[in-house]
């Protein structure tokens, strides 16, 4: 029998050789290591000491084939410790020293068993990942095919038909469900988050984001549309893989991403068609053209698009047809709207706009507007007497203020207010106390007609005079209807049938001659005939209609008007329309105010006044103009502000009238106004200039009319020298000397005529030949510009070089050219060379830095000022 060597039985009994080894020696076999080889019986011997180990370490291997694997090192310790106590048990009698080696080849045992153990745990472990990734490989699969099908389908609608069972699942009044395809979600952010979250979970803790690969969802077959706005702004989620960055996300940047954005504005739009039902184009109703076009100058295509109710590009286009080329914003002018007009076949009307402050217009308007009224009632004639001097006119007034009045009035017109009513079978006449056709005919010179009949004071005893026929003239041309008054009838030697003789010259024919004229035989003195005169006044006033409404806002003239001590600015006024009350805001002339208190022609206080009724009110902030116009109006803040406008205004017209004594106009002013002395204002460069010029000035004589310098000084001529000689009616010589800047702009704003010398005779000769009538000035400097010296350059043979700034205007290279420092002339002459960065320039304008060298003058200085000038002709005025 062949010897068996120690591995061979150590591979028999799966123990380690080592084991072996130690065990054959302890057997007292000669071993020296695992090749040594034994004896059968040694062989038997040594399987024989294993065995007592064998049927624990079978029990142990079936037990733990049993049991469930569960790889911990507590049950590995379990295990050792089981099997150490069965050691322990089973040779407990062995030497120390073969415990301990027992010990350890069970531990080591123990040690192979747990190695045995750990590769099933990992095995298990791995089947499992094995079946994860099958079944997430199976899964993505299935989210692939459906992907591409669905792509498919979008690429090639017609060929992917529903079948008729899917069809017949649809309720067709069920439009917001539609069968197009696998729905790809997309990743809002509240959506990208919880992917994360689950990928987070299977990525066994790892909590960073994983933006690439987003976990795929289950395709979809139905696909319903979210309905609520909340759904549809989350689908309108940005198609972000981070949050607020687009398009990041690799998973919808694969193959299919821009079809998904495609398929995304597809459904987006087909959305919003769904939400807005499609808008149908409304077609623009065809309004009918207005009957008048009411147009601005001005308007533009747009503009009358909207009056005419057509489109801009219509007008255009009609304009075109027209022969106006024009676009929509263009200005059209008046012409041009009113052939559009025409061409509508519409009648155009330009639009007037009212200005709030001209109470002519509203006072004309108000008088307009009463003739059409349905409250008309009789009103009052309004009478002005009109005579030669001397003829009577005052004692007739006067005889009827007296006479005239009712009883109950009785005591008399104690106030004279410019104008008074009598009475006379209960009707009443309005006089205007003043007479004499200058009163009339000043009235009427500033617009107001107030008089509807004349009475002409021709007395019996004198005849028709100067005056009469100047009267009779001035009532014609206002034609104002005349009745005769033949006066003085009580004197002897009265003989009207030649006044009528020769009155009739004047076509004043009276009835029983086939005339219309009224003529009244009376005397003011005695009061003969006085009601007859009355009587004849009434029936004129009954043929000519007059009549009013007494309803409408109130409108009057001013007869005269006063500053009273203690009562302030008071207004005669004569109310023509309406009823003037009380507490009325008012507007009169360009004052302004509240109708305070009202008297009448008797000097009693009364709350109103009505149609040709004379009063005096009290209540104006100033004292208005006879013939002034009275106009209420709705508030006194509107009062005030068209009062206050008004009045800026006739400050104004006032300035611009006030023509101011130039050289120019000087000999026509001295002829007009019988001028005496001519009145200067000198101003020169130094004291001794001014003292020259004086003396030279007051010697000139012209026909008696005398040069009187009302003020003279050293220095620029300023703001003071200006108002002074405005309002002395001067005018201002300065020699060698500029005006300031203001001083320049006042004399322009207030007329004053500013002249400027640099020769004494010169100056001298203009004003005599001014005052001779014949100053005729060829030629008048113009400045052109205006420089300012900021650095200087001393250049040997070339001089000064004035590196200057033009302030104004333009400077050019032939001009001539001032200095002046401090407001005075300093040097007068001609530019010699004009550079701009060293190039020679024919101008430089306005903003931009130059250099220049002045013709024989180098003492320029920084800070010192050019101006610029030409000569130009001026035509003689
Ligand atoms: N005998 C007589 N004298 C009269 C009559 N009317 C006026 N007189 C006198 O004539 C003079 C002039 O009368 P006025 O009333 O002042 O005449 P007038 O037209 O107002 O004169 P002026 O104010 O200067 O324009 C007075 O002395 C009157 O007394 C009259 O009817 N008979």
């Amino acid at each position: 029998m062949a010897k068996e060597r120690i591995y061979e039985v150590a591979k028999e009994l799966n123990i380690d050789n080592k084991v072996v080894v130690q065990k054959a020696r302890d057997l007292g076999f000669d071993v020296k290591n695992h090749m040594s080889s034994l004896e059968d019986s040694q062989v038997k011997q040594l399987k024989g000491s294993f065995q007592s180990i064998a049927p624990a370490k079978e029990a142990d291997k079936s037990s733990k084939k049993n049991s469930k694997i569960k790889i911990s090192v507590s049950s590995i310790r379990k295990n050792e410790k089981k099997t150490e106590n069965k050691t322990v048990r089973k040779h407990s009698n062995d030497k120390n020293k073969n415990n301990r080696r027992r010990n350890q080849n069970n531990k080591e045992n123990n040690q192979q068993n747990a190695a045995k153990t750990k590769p099933a745990a990992r095995d298990l472990l791995k089947q499992f990942k094995q079946k994860q990734r099958a079944e997430e490989s199976n899964l993505n699969k299935q989210t692939q095919k459906a992907k591409q099908e669905y792509h498919e389908q979008l690429k090639n609608p017609k060929q992917v038909k529903p079948n008729k069972t899917e069809e017949k699942e649809v309720p067709k009044a069920k439009k917001t469900e539609k069968t197009i395809g696998p729905k790809i979600l997309k990743p809002s952010p509240a959506r990208f988050k919880k992917n994360n979250a689950s990928d987070n979970n299977n990525n066994n803790g790892n909590n960073k984001p994983n933006f690439r690969k987003p976990t795929p969802r289950k395709p979809v077959a139905k696909v319903e549309i979210p309905e609520s706005p909340k759904d549809t702004n989350s689908s309108r989620g940005r198609d972000t893989g981070k949050p607020g960055r687009k398009g990041k996300n690799q998973f919808f940047n694969n193959h299919s991403d821009h079809s998904d954005r495609q398929e995304r504005k597809r459904r987006k739009n087909k959305k919003r068609q769904h939400e807005q039902p499609k808008k149908q184009p409304t077609k623009r109703k065809e309004r009918p053209l207005p009957e008048t076009l009411v147009y601005e100058e001005g308007m533009n295509a747009q503009d009358l698009g909207k009056l005419l109710h057509r489109e801009p590009a219509e007008i255009v286009k009609k304009l075109f047809m027209l022969g106006v080329m024009t676009n929509q914003n263009q200005s059209l002018d008046k012409d041009t709207i009113e052939l559009l007009a025409a061409e509508y076949g519409i009648n155009a009307e330009q639009k007037v706009h009212e200005d709030i402050s001209d109470i002519d217009t509203i006072y004309e308007k108000q008088i307009e507007a009463s003739k059409n009224s349905k409250n008309l009632v009789d009103r009052p004639p309004v009478v002005t007497i009109m005579g030669h001097v001397d003829h009577g006119k005052t004692t007739l007034l006067d005889r009827l203020r007296h006479t005239h009045i009712s009883a109950h009035e009785a005591g008399g017109i104690t106030q004279k207010i410019g104008a008074y009513q009598v009475r006379l079978d209960d009707r009443l006449i309005t006089f205007l106390d003043t007479p004499g056709h200058a009163a009339f005919s000043n009235m009427r010179a500033r617009g107001a007609e107030v008089t509807d009949i004349v009475v002409l004071v021709v007395a019996a005893d004198d005849g028709v005079m100067p005056q009469t026929i100047e009267a009779i003239d001035h009532a014609k041309s206002a034609n104002v209807p005349i009745i005769v008054a033949i006066n003085k009838m009580d004197v002897p030697g009265a003989n009207p049938q030649h006044v009528t003789e020769q009155l009739m010259k004047y076509n004043l024919i009276p009835e029983d001659y086939g005339g219309d004229t009224i003529y009244v035989n009376i005397s003011a003195k005695t009061g003969e005939n006085v009601d007859d005169l009355l009587q004849m006044i009434l029936l004129q006033s009954d043929v000519m209609e007059l009549k009013a409404d007494p309803k409408q806002k109130a409108i009057g003239t001013v007869i005269e008007a006063r500053l009273s001590r203690g009562r302030g600015s008071v207004a005669d006024i004569l109310v023509q329309e309406g009823t003037l009350h009380v507490g009325d805001p008012i507007v009169v002339g360009n004052t302004f105010g509240r109708v305070r208190t009202m008297t009448n022609d008797r000097g009693r206080q009364v709350k109103k006044a009505t149609p040709s009724m004379p009063v005096e009110i009290t209540g104006l902030n100033d004292v208005p103009e006879s013939a002034d116009k009275l106009v209420v109006f709705d508030d006194e803040k509107t009062a005030r502000s068209v009062g206050e406008e008004r009045a800026q205004q006739a400050l104004q017209r006032q300035r611009e009238n006030v023509t101011h004594v130039t050289l120019d106009n000087l000999f026509d002013t001295m002829k007009k106004e019988n001028m005496k002395e001519v009145d200067i204002v000198l101003k020169a460069d130094v004291q001794g200039s001014v003292e020259a010029l004086q003396q030279s000035f007051e010697k000139i004589d012209v026909e008696g009319v005398r040069v009187n310098v009302i003020h003279s000084g050293v220095g620029a001529i300023n703001e003071s020298d200006v108002t002074l000689a405005g309002a002395s009616n001067a005018f201002i010589i300065g020699f060698n000397v500029r005006p300031t800047a203001t001083a320049k702009s006042q004399s322009e704003t207030e007329g004053v005529d500013i002249r400027l010398y640099s020769v004494i005779y010169k100056a001298i000769d203009d004003v005599t030949s001014a005052m001779k009538g014949m100053l005729e000035p060829t030629y008048e400097e113009k400045v052109i510009g205006n420089l300012t010296v900021r650095e200087t350059w001393k250049v040997s043979k070339v001089g000064t070089i004035a590196g200057s700034f033009v302030d104004k205007g333009v400077v050019k290279n032939d001009s001539k050219i001032r200095v002046i420092r401090d407001g005075i002339v300093v040097y007068d002459g001609q530019i010699a060379s004009l550079k701009r960065f060293k190039d020679d320039v024919k101008e430089v304008k306005a903003g931009n830095d130059c250099g220049l060298t002045i013709d024989g003058y180098n003492d320029i200085k920084v800070g010192d000022e050019f101006e610029v000038y030409e000569m130009q002709e001026v035509k003689p005025k």
